[in-house]
């Protein structure tokens, strides 16, 4: 881990920020606006890194110091594997590494946190706040034109002949389309919204935090890992961060702003004396305050079973490779999607399979309202050593019904018409294409991925399963609010930047209203 060599901060600080995601940019943005002096610090480097910005580089940015990986433990049901959890280690956190799809969610989503008790984080009353941070480049109805992240479409001309196929294939299977997965209907196949300004990434950080890091009442040190969170009783005082690898302690005078994101956010909470007594105690940990952190951490499953060969090379993306989505219900009855299927136009499998040739697609296949729940722990009282990733992948069999579900309509539309003319085989199957029961199962669960969404480690709410409440404060402390992925309550039906981004933006606005 380096640490900032930065001049040190010498001022009093309103606020501190601590991580600059794609939920910590949007508070630091929000928050700016304010005049409050805020002190922000970023455990990652800076991101001057080409690999960061260039859009159609987006997977070479796992192989850069901008990532910092977690590990799960080995999964009973992915065929005792392991899984490898990447995250931003960067000004700008998780939305300089992903693969810039900016999908809000369901309606049902939001609406279920509000039903739950989660007042203010309805549908309605989040929708504003996506369309206030936003510029949907398209236009229409329920989009904002205005914000600092600028949201676009693949245009026309650039669309993949892959990508097109899949729309084509989805159409004739008797799906409908639907014209951003950003509108009124999130269900059937479309082109993808995905925060990218002519082929550059936007990250939290170039949307949100370049406009305000130059604002005399905004100082922001990266390289600086915060190790603890600073407690007078309940009272969240500051923070201690590494200053050339000195702990340094600083002070806030109004809030600390936990935006660490849904692995480190919790571990902080723990860190510092605030999670489950028990736990606490085996890693000779104090509780000051106990809550059930790092309980409730969900994950998409994305599959990378359905690959095909073809017979020749395939065009390279203009964008990240996956310029369509369709999300699905896996079952009529149920009212919302719970399932997607995306065209990647580049061979991926899971660490579960090989493919054994260079030219392929594949149509990837994810669960969307997972069952299943796992937990992040500590596994000491260092800082620097890596947690406990429990992620259960599988564990409910509602899961599974899903996973298989969404498989199936993937092979079938990989198999379809649209891409005879390129395909050469179905890899990973048996020649037939048919798989017996116990085939399936195995062919699942060697297929899963993760779909790189962990939350809900914090989760937001009222009852006794909540360690935030609706006003994003951590129950039983003062001075301290969680702002990340880990607070939803439950994943979002989404991929979970846009959701992070926005839980972010609504913080900001609601620190500002009570500051
Ligand atoms: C490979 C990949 C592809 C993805 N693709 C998509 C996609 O296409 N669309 C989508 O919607 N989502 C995608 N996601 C998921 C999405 O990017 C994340 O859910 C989202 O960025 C989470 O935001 P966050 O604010 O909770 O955390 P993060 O963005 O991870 O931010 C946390 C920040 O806190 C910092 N930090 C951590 N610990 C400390 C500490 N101790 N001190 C100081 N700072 C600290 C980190 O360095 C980081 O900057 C993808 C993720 C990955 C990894």
């Amino acid at each position: 881990q380096s640490s900032t060599t930065a001049p040190k901060p010498d001022g009093e600080y309103d606020y501190i920020v601590v991580g600059t995601g794609s939920a910590g940019g949007a508070v630091i943005h929000q928050l700016a606006k304010t005049g409050a002096r805020i002190l922000v610090l970023e455990a990652g480097r800076n991101d001057d890194l080409e690999e960061v910005h260039d859009s159609r580089l987006w997977g070479a940015a796992l192989g850069t110091d901008a990532t910092k990986w977690f590990e799960t433990t080995p999964q009973n049901h992915t065929d005792g594997r392991t899984h490898l959890w990447p995250r931003g280690n960067v000004l700008g956190g998780t939305s300089c590494l992903n693969a810039m799809i900016f999908a809000r969610g369901h309606r049902s989503d939001f609406d279920s946190w509000a039903y739950d008790g989660c007042y203010g984080w309805s549908y309605d009353e989040v929708l504003p706040h996506f369309m206030a941070m936003e510029t949907f480049e398209p236009g229409g109805e329920g989009r904002g034109d205005s914000g600092p992240l600028f949201i676009s479409q693949p245009q026309d001309e650039f669309k993949h002949p892959g990508a097109q196929a899949f729309m084509d294939s989805c159409a004739a299977l008797g799906y409908k389309e639907t014209p951003s997965i950003n509108s009124d209907r999130m269900s059937g196949q479309a082109w993808v919204d995905f925060n990218i300004k002519d082929q550059r990434r936007q990250s939290s950080a170039v949307a949100f935090i370049y406009p305000v890091r130059d604002q005399i009442n905004v100082t922001i040190l990266t390289d600086a890992p915060v190790t603890k969170l600073n407690m007078s009783g309940t009272k969240c005082t500051g923070v201690t961060y590494l200053h050339n690898d000195e702990p340094v302690t600083v002070n806030a005078s109004r809030e600390v702003v936990l935006c660490a994101g849904a692995i480190d956010s919790p571990r902080l909470l723990m860190l510092s004396g605030i999670g489950m007594a028990n736990d606490l105690k085996s890693v000779g940990i104090d509780t000051v305050v106990e809550l059930p952190v790092g309980m409730g951490l969900q994950d998409h499953i994305l599959g990378g079973g359905p690959n095909w060969e073809t017979k020749e090379a395939v065009p390279v993306s203009h964008y990240n490779h996956s310029e369509v989505y369709m999300w699905e219900r896996s079952d009529s009855r149920l009212p919302a999607p719970d399932t997607t299927v995306l065209y990647v136009s580049v061979p991926f499998a899971s660490t579960g399979h090989k493919l054994d040739y260079q030219n392929g697609y594949c149509v990837l296949s994810g669960v969307n309202r997972p069952h299943s729940r796992g937990y992040v722990k500590l596994q000491s009282s260092d800082p620097f050593d890596a947690p406990v990733v429990e992620a259960n992948y599988l564990k409910e069999e509602q899961d599974w019904k899903a996973y298989k579900w969404s498989t199936e309509l993937a092979r079938e539309i990989g198999n379809s018409e649209f891409y005879a003319d390129v395909r050469k085989r179905e890899a990973l199957v048996p020649e037939s294409g048919k798989m017996t029961d116990a085939e399936m199962r195995d062919y699942l669960s060697k297929s899963v991925n993760t779909f790189f969404h962990p939350t809900s480690t914090c989760r937001m709410g009222v009852g006794e399963e909540a360690v935030v409440d609706p006003e994003l404060r951590v129950r039983g402390v003062e001075g301290l609010r969680v702002a990340d992925a880990s607070i939803m309550p439950s994943i979002t039906t989404s991929n979970t930047n846009s959701p992070s981004m926005m839980i972010g933006w609504k913080a900001g606005d609601m620190i500002a209203k009570n500051a």
